[in-house]
């Protein structure tokens, strides 16, 4: 079954200008060493959602979307890429990123493909979701993956989101629409410059003709869920990632194997655990170590990614809002941008997704985290069913997670006190202040960076008049604000824990090395939903500039930027805009 992993042939070529160069790049490892269905066409032309029973994948045909316009690129992306500006703009760009593939340049494929996985919610395998109640009808119902290249020496995969139907489209219409897609686009890159594993945002063009109907909210609503059918326009993103395997894709498979469901179950399985290691780790992983010996490093190395993803996420005051298993990258970056959030208020319960659920929110992201990776290890144990031993030490990996996971939080929450350690007293009493008063969670770190002598500076994140607070507020916070003063003055910090300089000399620090250390993990900008209302509203009425204004801010996100900017970026949620849907909370996502 196994077949010969492919070689890095591509040619190199130091700027790509037209996607005749792009094609000279093209090098597609996962057709060329997973399973195709076998039931599948190969043109990629069936469409119809229906039960796929083994495979990695299913060869699918984009479906283009009518009359394609360009709304934006990332040109910070496409620089990493060397990629031209100017192509973004150009006909077979446009063409193969909106979903056209009929045309593309030898030896890119006229034929794409999608994947399917499993759902696991919370730590709990589900089959409900698919149609045909086997599992086997879930996966990328509007994804579809276009090119895989080695650009620069790395390997990309590149995927339409909105990409048209798939067997996986579970009766759904296979689109994106334009508000989401700007939702996606700007996020992934935002999420980028904040120095967070992600997918990548390349490309997107909305149609100027084709909508579809969504359910959403209207102007003002405060209603839980939508409470109106819209029309919009669909758009397709493209995103790209070194891969797009999913906790679930691997569940998928490992549930197969573990029930035997057909011949060629565990090998499937042990095939795609091997992919993911070449396309996620190949740097961490020798590849000399036995099958079951990569499975154990490949499960500390993605706790290892996982936990410090999540310590991440809540440093920058992100929700991801829906963190089941198929949303859950196996290469350990953020994936699916969909019901997510930046918070405006510290709330540890916040959940910017109705449907989501409290185990989803803002600070109890670490223990769903947690769950997704109990997931992986189950999906991956048939491979050591040989091997009591080395069952035992995965499950020394599941024992270990929250362990790790609390000492990465406190490093993040020392990191962003601008302290070399965590000190407990300090933070519980900040966090109940924070709750009490309450506070804008970016502006009250920013400001903190700035090392105010007093608690003046504090008060522009706060959301209550410190003099209509309960009585002893205001003390409090002077007393907290002593304390941690105190605790900087007498702190020497290692100065590569905050990833500043990489120097592993301890030494003390001026006020200035602190102050720039705690700016450099304390965001001035998080793309705040109230910001992206008005920019997916001006784009539907075809004015783009908004969302290009709001992209180059939110890809500078620790940078001070003009007093323009910071008027306007730079603000606690006005009050207005509590309890609104579509901008306080959302119903879904697509
Ligand atoms: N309009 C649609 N047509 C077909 N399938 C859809 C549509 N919307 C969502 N899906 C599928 O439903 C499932 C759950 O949706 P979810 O919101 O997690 O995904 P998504 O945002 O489309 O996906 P991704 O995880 O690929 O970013 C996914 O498998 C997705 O492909
Ligand atoms: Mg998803």
């Amino acid at each position: 079954m196994t077949k010969q992993l492919s070689q890095h042939t591509s040619a190199t070529v130091e700027t790509v200008e037209t996607v005749d160069d792009l094609a000279k790049l093209a090098n597609y490892s996962l057709m060329d060493t997973l399973n195709s269905d076998p039931d599948a066409t190969t043109n990629g032309d069936d469409h119809r959602a229906r039960q796929v029973f083994s495979g990695h994948y299913v060869p699918v045909k984009p479906t283009l979307i009518e009359n394609p316009e360009y709304v934006a690129h990332s040109q910070r992306f496409f620089s990493e890429l060397g990629f031209a500006d100017s192509m973004a703009q150009s006909a077979d760009f446009i063409s193969l990123f909106s979903g056209d593939i009929s045309q593309v340049p030898e030896p890119m494929r006229k034929v794409g493909w999608a994947c399917g996985y499993a759902l696991s919610i919370f730590g709990t395998e589900y089959i409900q979701q698919c149609p045909f109640r086997t599992g086997n009808g879930y996966g990328d119902g509007r994804a579809v993956s276009v090119l895989e290249a080695v650009i620069k020496g790395k390997r990309w995969e590149m995927q339409l989101k909105g990409g048209g139907r798939t067997p996986y489209c579970r009766g759904a219409d296979g689109r994106a629409v334009l508000r989401s897609s700007v939702r996606e686009f700007l996020a992934q890159e935002h999420m980028h410059a904040l120095g967070v594993p992600t997918s990548r945002s390349l490309s997107l063009y909305v149609s100027k003709t084709e909508t579809v109907q969504r359910p959403w909210y209207s102007e003002g609503s405060n209603s839980q869920d939508p409470d109106q059918m819209i029309t919009e326009a669909v758009a397709i993103s493209t995103r790209v990632a070194s891969s797009f395997i999913r906790v679930g894709q691997l569940e998928l498979f490992g549930r197969r194997a573990r029930k035997q469901e057909h011949p060629h179950a565990m090998a499937e399985l042990e095939q795609l655990m091997l992919h993911l290691v070449d396309r996620e780790y190949a740097d961490a992983i020798d590849p000399q170590l036995t099958n079951a010996e990569k499975v154990l490093v490949l499960a500390g190395e993605f706790r290892t990614r996982l936990t410090s993803l999540v310590s991440n996420w809540i440093r920058v005051g992100y929700c991801q809002g829906n963190f089941n298993s198929d949303n859950c990258a196996a290469g350990g970056f953020t994936l699916d941008y969909g019901p997510f959030g930046f918070c405006d208020v510290f709330n540890p319960q916040y959940q910017p997704w109705t449907g989501g659920g409290q185990h989803f929110a803002f600070l109890n992201q670490g223990v769903a985290a947690e769950r997704n990776f109990l997931m992986f290890c189950t999906a991956l144990s048939p491979l050591l069913a040989s091997e009591p031993d080395y069952v035992d030490q995965l499950q020394q990996l599941v024992n270990g997670f929250s362990a790790e996971m609390q000492a990465k939080m406190e490093q993040m929450w020392a990191a962003k006190l601008g302290l070399g350690a965590f000190n407990a007293a300090l933070f519980d009493e900040l966090e109940t202040l924070m709750l009490q008063t309450p506070v804008d969670y970016t502006l009250f770190f920013r400001e903190l960076s700035a090392l105010p002598d007093d608690i003046g500076a504090l008060k522009k994140s706060f959301y209550r008049d410190l003099a209509l607070a309960p009585a002893g507020l205001e003390q409090r916070w002077s007393a907290w604000l002593t304390q941690w003063q105190s605790l900087l003055d007498s702190t020497v910090v290692d100065s590569s824990e905050v990833g500043s300089t990489g120097d592993t000399n301890t030494q003390a620090r001026s006020r200035d090395e602190i102050s720039a250390q705690m700016k450099a993990v304390n965001p001035k900008y998080t793309l705040r939903e109230w910001l992206l209302v008005p920019a997916y509203q001006q784009a539907s009425v075809g004015n783009y500039a908004p969302v290009r204004e709001l992209q180059a801010v939110m890809t500078q996100p620790y940078a001070e930027q003009s007093q323009q900017v910071e008027d306007k970026y730079y603000r606690t949620k006005a009050s207005e805009f509590f309890g609104v849907g579509g901008c306080s909370h959302l119903s879904c996502s697509s």
